[in-house]
């Protein structure tokens, strides 16, 4: 006996990954619990720090790996996730990871280059910016644009050294990752770990955009499935519109999104509501409990959020599946690649004062 989550139909209806299983109600494990890989969708990781979110979605990512048909991107600002490249127990888990990620100049919107900067369009400086934005697809070509533009030698000034900071970042280049490079059946780990908010968020618009724009234009033929752990991060920054494009219209073209937050209630309210699974591990937050709490379908008997509901013990979770309308209370399976989340700890440091963490 199994159930697969995300599916109105059988096992054999087309490909799964293996979540983990049943809670009983002695603590036991019960039936095998699987996860619809055919169909696109949309998922949300909720969890209090330390409680197993990133390894639910190393797990996720390993089972994408296996599969056929999908184009796994796990974007990773923790630098947690190289380990999915590391032998795995059981069938092999492909992987690669991009260590120093790029993407073109040209994969932000005119308004994202102002966000991004922080210059205001209705000022001199930003309608500067916006324009070579509009015109331009790489930094030079919008450089020479601002310094021909004939504006005054302030704004031109401001906005040359503003590109300049965004040119420094060094995650524009022309040959940045695009969807052929981001869709292979692989997971695609995009290391974003050595970057700060805005460079991040950058890089993750861009990978997103890239991977949305080629399946409305046909270009990939695998489904893709982008990974964000840490997702209020980007959800607060350039990368929000292309995150929630995925999230409204991302069914139609096949694209699925699966986020990791320790915070929900930090991710708006779409990123919650147009969630079809939502996989809760603990969580305690009043504000974070609220935002879960009115997100709470209408087929929920009891609130989600009582104190029996939601599991005490790391990788144990609730499962809300809004594509067959029911719940779960489950137990994710082990990884069979090393988990590479661990927080090191006292004990971890000898005597010297040398961190065994590798
Ligand atoms: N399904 C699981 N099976 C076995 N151990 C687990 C499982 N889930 C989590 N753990 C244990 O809990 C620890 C913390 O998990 P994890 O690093 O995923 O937490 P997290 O919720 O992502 O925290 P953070 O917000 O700090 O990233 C792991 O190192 C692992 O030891």
């Amino acid at each position: 006996m199994s159930f697969v989550l995300g599916r109105d139909g059988d096992r054999e209806d087309g490909p799964v990954g293996r979540l983990g299983s049943y809670r009983a109600l002695d603590g036991s494990d019960g039936a095998a619990l699987h996860l619809d890989l055919n169909g696109p969708h949309a998922m949300l990781l909720v969890g209090k720090r330390g409680y197993g979110k990133s390894y639910t979605m190393g797990v996720i990512a390993e089972d994408l790996a296996r599969s056929r048909g999908v184009a796994p991107v796990l974007v990773d600002p923790m630098g947690a996730f190289d380990t999915l490249a590391e032998p795995a127990d059981g069938d092999a888990v492909p992987a690669s990871v991009v260590e120093e990620p790029a993407v073109t100049a040209g994969s932000l919107d005119p308004r994202s280059w102002c966000e991004l900067l922080g210059l205001s369009p209705e000022r001199d400086a930003g309608s500067l910016l916006w324009r070579a934005a509009q015109e331009e697809s790489t930094i030079d070509g919008m450089q020479a644009h601002v310094a021909s533009a004939g504006a005054s030698s302030v704004a031109t000034r401001a906005a040359i050294n503003h590109l300049r900071l965004a040119d420094s970042w060094g995650v524009f280049d022309p040959d940045g990752l695009d969807a052929t490079a981001l869709g292979g059946p692989e997971v695609t780990v995009v290391d974003v770990s050595g970057l700060a908010d805005a460079p991040m968020n950058a890089v993750s618009r861009g990978v997103a955009e890239a991977l949305y724009r080629a399946r409305i234009r046909d270009s990939i033929d695998r489904l893709p499935w982008l990974l964000l752990d840490e997702a209020h991060t980007f959800f607060d920054g350039v990368a929000e519109p292309a995150l929630e494009t995925i999230l409204t219209r991302g069914r139609a073209p096949g694209v699925s999104l699966v986020a990791a937050t320790q915070r929900p209630s930090a991710i708006p309210e779409v990123g919650i509501s147009q969630s079809d699974i939502l996989c809760a591990h603990r969580l305690t937050a009043r504000d974070d409990l609220a935002a879960l709490e009115g997100a709470q379908p209408t087929y929920m008997n009891g609130s989600l959020v009582d104190a029996e509901r939601l599991p005490d013990v790391p990788g144990e979770v609730v499962i809300i599946d809004d594509e067959t309308e029911t719940i779960h209370a489950a137990r994710i399976r082990s990884r069979d690649t090393p988990h590479g989340g661990t927080s090191p700890t006292a004990s971890d440091v000898m005597d010297d004062g040398v961190t065994q963490v590798e």
